[in-house]
């Protein structure tokens, strides 16, 4: 049985005009690691929300641990743990304040489920009479992880926990993520960052309440078919507008110094230098590059758009 099942789930806002989560469908196995990638409105929280029982679907069927969103709510909350994107913790409570609340909720005590804790909860306990109001971004995201673990969930649901986190504590985060995999917990997160998809075991890639792909990190980038370059010039914008004239261009964007652009595979380098060059861009440098999680999402997305059309 898997851990959670999805299918055709819908739902709107203001009496059907705004179409959040559009039939979607997706299944996630006991102790995985399962993603939702996906830009801002993409649809994430209402998934998030529904399948933790505060939102009801307008359409579809969902479970978790064979429980049915709908019918079975109250065994749901009494089993899964939820750390909302935004507002999950007392901000006047402190560490320790906030962490005894969210045991007795549960009828739970810290102590009987401390080993569950113990890793992340080491290392804010300096600070365990601090009001979690003033606790670093960092710090309130694994405070909140131990809240919302400390009743043993046989299932969590992160909605974008590493949002506005320094890069460092991202990473320790997703490390301990990895670790509570290990107890056999599974994880159901969002992000919508790209460059964390890598670290879960599958993800679905969200657009406009729809799922564009869905399989392992690895699957997505190898459907990435064509030859992807990596482009730089003296100039970024020209660069851009430039590549977007060319006549062999198929896609073109910005990514990060560089621009990625794919072109018809009879191109040469050397016509695209030329090109470039005569109209006065220097310093060119051209790679072929392999591509990453979001490249294959930008060609999902323009695929996806061009559909809309
Ligand atoms: N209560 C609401 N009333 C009206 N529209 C809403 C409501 N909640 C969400 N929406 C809209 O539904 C769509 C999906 O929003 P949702 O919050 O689920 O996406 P998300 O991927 O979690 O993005 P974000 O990270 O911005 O929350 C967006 O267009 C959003 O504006």
């Amino acid at each position: 049985m898997s851990a959670i099942t999805v299918k055709n789930l819908t739902k709107t806002y203001e009496k059907g005009k705004i179409l959040a989560v559009d039939n979607i469908s997706f299944e996630v196995g006991k102790g995985e690691l399962f993603g939702l990638i996906g830009p801002d409105g993409a649809g994430k929280t209402s998934i998030f929300r529904m399948l933790t029982t505060l939102l009801l679907p307008d359409k579809g069927k969902a479970s978790v641990d064979g429980f049915d969103v709908v019918r079975d709510f109250k065994k749901i909350r009494n089993t899964v743990g939820y750390m909302p994107g935004k507002f999950s913790l007392y901000q006047d409570l402190t560490i320790e304040e906030n962490l005894n609340f969210f045991a007795t909720v549960f009828n739970t005590t810290v102590e009987e489920n401390y080993s569950l804790i113990k890793d992340i909860y080491i290392q804010i306990e300096k600070f365990k009479t601090r009001r979690a109001g003033k606790l670093s971004g960092g710090m309130k995201q694994k405070l909140a992880l131990c809240c919302a673990l400390i009743h043993k969930p046989t299932t969590l649901f992160l909605d974008e926990p590493t949002t506005g986190v320094d890069p460092v504590s991202r990473k320790e985060f997703w490390d301990m993520l990895k670790r509570l995999k290990e107890q056999g917990i599974t994880i159901l997160v969002s992000t919508p960052y790209m460059d964390e998809a890598n670290r879960c075991d599958r993800i679905a890639l969200i657009q406009s309440g729809k799922i564009l792909s869905i399989d392992t990190p690895a699957a997505i980038i190898n459907s990435f078919s064509e030859k992807l370059y990596a482009i730089k010039a003296n100039k970024m914008y020209p660069l851009l507008k430039l590549l977007e004239l060319f006549p062999q261009r198929k896609s073109s964007y910005a990514f990060g110094e560089f621009a990625h652009a794919v072109f018809d595979p009879q191109m040469e380098d050397n016509e695209l230098i030329k090109y470039l060059e005569e109209r006065g861009l220097k310093q060119i440098e051209i790679e072929i590059i392999e591509p990453t999680i979001e490249d294959t999402f930008i060609k999902l997305l323009s695929r996806y758009n061009h559909a809309q059309e």
